[in-house]
C-alpha cells in the first residue's frame, strides 16, 4: 500500500508535459477536474489519472499505463491484483447476503471492466471556496478507496449532515456504487460522498472501480425474485455502456432516472 501510495504521488509530482505525456494513447486518461472539464460548469480542485484494469487480461492494457516513475507498471500491476482479489471476495460475501449466486457478478461480464482513479488533490487557497470532489454516489459496482494516511478530505452525507470519514492507516473506504444499488433492488444503497479541499496539504487517493464490460446488463438481479416473492422491481434494465454515457453526460442527475 505505501509503495503503490509513493508511485501515485510521485506520479502526480512530475511536470504537468511529463505526465502528459505519459497518457497519450488513449486508454489512460489524465484531467483537470472532471471528466468532461469543457462543458462542466463547475470546476474542481484536483488532477485525476484513471486507466483500465482488465484481470482477463493484464498483459495487453499494462503496456499503455504510465512507464514514469520506473516501477510504475510493477508496482501498480500488483495492486490492481490483489485489490480485484479482495473485491471479488467482497462481492461474494454481499451475494450471500443478498441470497443471490456468490458467482453473480463473475458472470455476464460485471466485473470485467475495473479501473484505478487516482486523484491529487493540491493545496487550496481557499477551501471556502471550492470542493475536491462534489457529492456524487460511485458510478461503479463496488469502490475499493486507498485513502492518503495523513490528510483528511473524505466526507460522507449521513441524515443531511456531513461527516469526515477520517484514514485509518492500511484500511480501505468500501463504497457500495450505484450499479450495486440497483442490482441489489434497492436493498444496498450507495452512501452520498465528497472530498473537501485543505490550506496546507497535497492529498492523493486512489480509488478501484468495479466496472462490467460495456454490454452487460444492468438490471435488479433475477435470484432475489424467485421463491414466490412479492417484491418489485424497482430499477429498469439497461446496458453499462447505456448507463455510462448517461452518467457521463449528466452525472448524479441521472439517479431520479434509473428508476421504474
Ligand atoms: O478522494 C477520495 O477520497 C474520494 C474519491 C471518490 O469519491 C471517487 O473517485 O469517486
Ligand atoms: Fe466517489
Amino acid at each position: 500500500m505505501d509503495d503503490v501510495m509513493k508511485v501515485f504521488k510521485e506520479f502526480h509530482s512530475m511536470p504537468s508535459k511529463e505526465k502528459l505525456n505519459e497518457c497519450s494513447n488513449g486508454s489512460c486518461k489524465l484531467y483537470t477536474s472532471g471528466e468532461n472539464h469543457k462543458r462542466d460548469a463547475v470546476h474542481y480542485w484536483k488532477d485525476t489519472l484513471t486507466h483500465p484494469c482488465p484481470p482477463s487480461s493484464p498483459q495487453e492494457y499494462i503496456k499503455y499505463w504510465p512507464n514514469k516513475p520506473s516501477n510504475y507498471r510493477k508496482v501498480v500491476g500488483k495492486y490492481a491484483e490483489e485489490v480485484r482479489k479482495l473485491g471479488m471476495k467482497i462481492l461474494e460475501i454481499l451475494c450471500e447476503g443478498l441470497g443471490i449466486r456468490r458467482e453473480y457478478f463473475l458472470c455476464g461480464g460485471l466485473s470485467e471492466n475495473p479501473s484505478l482513479v487516482v486523484h491529487h488533490y493540491p493545496p487550496c487557497p481557499d477551501p471556502t471556496l471550492t470542493l475536491g470532489l462534489a457529492k456524487h454516489r460511485d458510478p461503479s459496482i463496488i469502490t475499493i478507496l486507498l485513502q492518503d494516511k495523513n490528510v483528511r478530505g473524505l466526507q460522507v452525507l449521513k441524515d443531511h449532515e456531513w461527516f469526515g470519514v477520517d484514514p485509518i492507516p492500511y484500511a480501505f473506504v468500501v463504497n457500495i456504487g450505484l450499479l450495486l444499488q440497483i442490482i441489489s433492488n434497492g436493498r444496498l444503497i450507495g452512501a452520498e460522498h465528497r472530498v473537501v479541499t485543505n490550506l496546507r496539504n497535497a492529498r492523493t487517493s486512489v480509488a478501484y472501480f468495479i466496472n462490467p464490460s460495456n454490454e452487460s446488463i444492468i438490471e435488479p438481479a433475477k435470484d432475489l425474485f424467485i421463491n414466490g416473492s412479492t417484491q418489485k422491481t424497482m430499477y429498469k434494465s439497461m446496458s453499462y455502456q447505456e448507463f455510462r454515457t448517461n452518467f457521463f453526460h449528466k452525472g448524479p442527475k441521472i439517479e431520479s432516472e434509473l428508476h421504474n
